[in-house]
């Protein structure tokens, strides 16, 4: 617990520009959570699984950073800022990781057993990303602020947008962004639901002219 802790205080000074010195990394709220978390997990896996519970919302009060104890993440995890991150139970998180605050590695609410993603190692997620599934995100990639992930995402990737798609793999654009006409979800559904009701008007004037026949 003690090597995780100082790996993730090394992870801060690696790539955390703002930190100036190890006594002002001591106050980062990412690094209490993560060990909180440490201990909290400690104890799911001796299956005292209310032990570890108040450890993690007790972490999730202090910090404002919510990881659930069943989650599996691995050495030199930075979450810089924090509030309003969320790690779900079964999310999994590779060595080196960097989140940023107000992303969640979340389920889509579809799935039962695995529900969350997983991380591979070096993955940045974004603040305000949400990375909702049980797929896995690849080595390397990034997920930009605010996007919405709902499949997984190779090695070496950057993924945009909602829902978020790969617009560059090994440093080269694969998807031109046009970020004027960025479909809108919403209005798409509008669009179906008004084709299927002018559909269904069509078919009770043919129902209603058939009744009438009938009537005659
Ligand atoms: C206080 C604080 O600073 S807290 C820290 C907050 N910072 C973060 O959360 C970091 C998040 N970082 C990002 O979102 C970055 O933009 C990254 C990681 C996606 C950049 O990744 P790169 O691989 O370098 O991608 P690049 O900058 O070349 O952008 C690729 C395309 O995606 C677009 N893009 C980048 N970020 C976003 C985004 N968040 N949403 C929508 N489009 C985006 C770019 O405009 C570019 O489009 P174009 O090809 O049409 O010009
Ligand atoms: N801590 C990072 C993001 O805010 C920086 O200072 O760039």
């Amino acid at each position: 617990m003690i090597r995780s802790y100082k790996d993730e205080i090394q992870s801060i000074k690696d790539r955390d520009p703002a930190a100036t010195s190890t006594l002002e990394i001591l106050t980062y709220s990412g690094l209490h959570a993560v060990a909180m978390y440490r201990v909290a997990h400690w104890f799911y896996l001796k299956n005292l699984k209310f032990v570890a519970r108040v450890i993690s919302q007790t972490a999730r009060f202090l910090t404002g950073i919510e990881i659930h104890p069943g989650a599996k993440i691995g050495k030199g995890l930075l979450i810089d800022h924090g509030a309003g991150v969320v790690i779900g139970e079964t999310a999994e998180i590779g060595d080196n990781c960097l989140l940023y605050q107000g992303c969640t590695l979340g389920g889509t609410g579809k799935d039962q057993g695995k529900r969350h993603p997983t991380l591979g190692n070096n993955v940045m997620v974004g603040c305000g990303a949400k990375v909702l599934g049980p797929f896995k995100v690849g080595d390397n990639s990034k997920i930009a602020a605010n996007a919405v992930v709902l499949e997984s995402v190779p090695p070496n990737c950057t993924a945009v947008g909602v829902p978020a798609k790969v617009v560059k793999q090994n440093g080269k654009r694969t998807l031109d962004l046009d970020q004027v006409h960025m479909p809108d979800p919403v209005s798409q559904e509008l669009c179906k639901e008004r084709i299927e009701l002018e559909r269904l008007k069509k078919r009770v004037e043919e129902l209603e002219k058939l009744i009438g026949q009938e009537g005659r």
